[in-house]
């Protein structure tokens, strides 16, 4: 059985990763530690290294930090990695308000996860994607932006906050970005085994 540490303060992010593990039977398991490291600013990817290598050298061992990022194609990709204070300083109708000068209201869910074997080892990531178009706050309002991002495939009309946690969970940026992590775990530890 492989399994990682998830280093996470966010308990949604957590319980959408137990059970995409879960449902996929894949021997891969998760346990988690809520511990805080600072997030720089910077791309994505600059924010989901420096993330999972301040997490490795904090906890000492090898573990997985996740991003997540929503970025608005008519703003050129953000608010991008800056999400969580736009989404806090603004709320669903702010970001909403951000897009009424533009006509394009697409926008790309990014899930980032990213790997260190431990403290000094280089981080290696995992990508998932999800399209979808920004509207009006629709559904229960416990995630995030999930009430106001409706993904273009499989679920109609509804937004995130509206769709089953499974009918989520099997198109989501998450699922996309952690199917792969969990390929290369697996692919791991059968080479570490032969
Ligand atoms: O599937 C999602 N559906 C809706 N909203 C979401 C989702 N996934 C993350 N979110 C929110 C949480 C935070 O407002 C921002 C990402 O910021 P981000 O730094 O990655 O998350 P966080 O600080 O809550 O947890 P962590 O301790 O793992 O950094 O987007
Ligand atoms: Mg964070």
């Amino acid at each position: 059985m492989t399994s990682f540490v998830f280093v996470t303060g966010n308990a949604n992010k957590l319980k959408e990763v137990q059970a995409i593990l879960a449902a996929g039977g894949s021997g891969v398991s998760v346990t988690s530690q809520s511990v805080e490291v600072p997030e720089v600013q910077g791309t994505t990817q600059e924010v989901a290294i420096a993330k999972v290598k301040a997490a490795a050298d904090k906890l000492g061992t090898a573990c997985v930090t996740e991003d997540t990022a929503l970025c608005f194609e008519a703003l050129n990709g953000l608010p991008g990695p800056y999400i969580k204070d736009f989404l806090g300083n603004l709320g669903h109708e702010g970001l909403n308000k951000m897009l009424k000068g533009f006509s394009n209201t697409k926008a790309t869910a990014l899930c980032t996860f990213a790997y260190s074997a431990g403290p000094g080892q280089e981080p290696i990531l995992f990508e998932g994607k999800t399209e979808g178009n920004i509207v009006e706050a629709r559904g229960p309002k416990n995630f995030g932006w999930d009430p106001i991002f409706q993904p273009i495939e499989n679920s109609g009309d509804k937004t995130y906050a509206e769709m089953t946690s499974e009918d989520k969970n099997k198109i989501s940026h998450r699922y996309r970005a952690l199917e792969k992590l969990r390929v290369y775990l697996t692919e791991k530890a059968e080479k570490e085994q032969s």
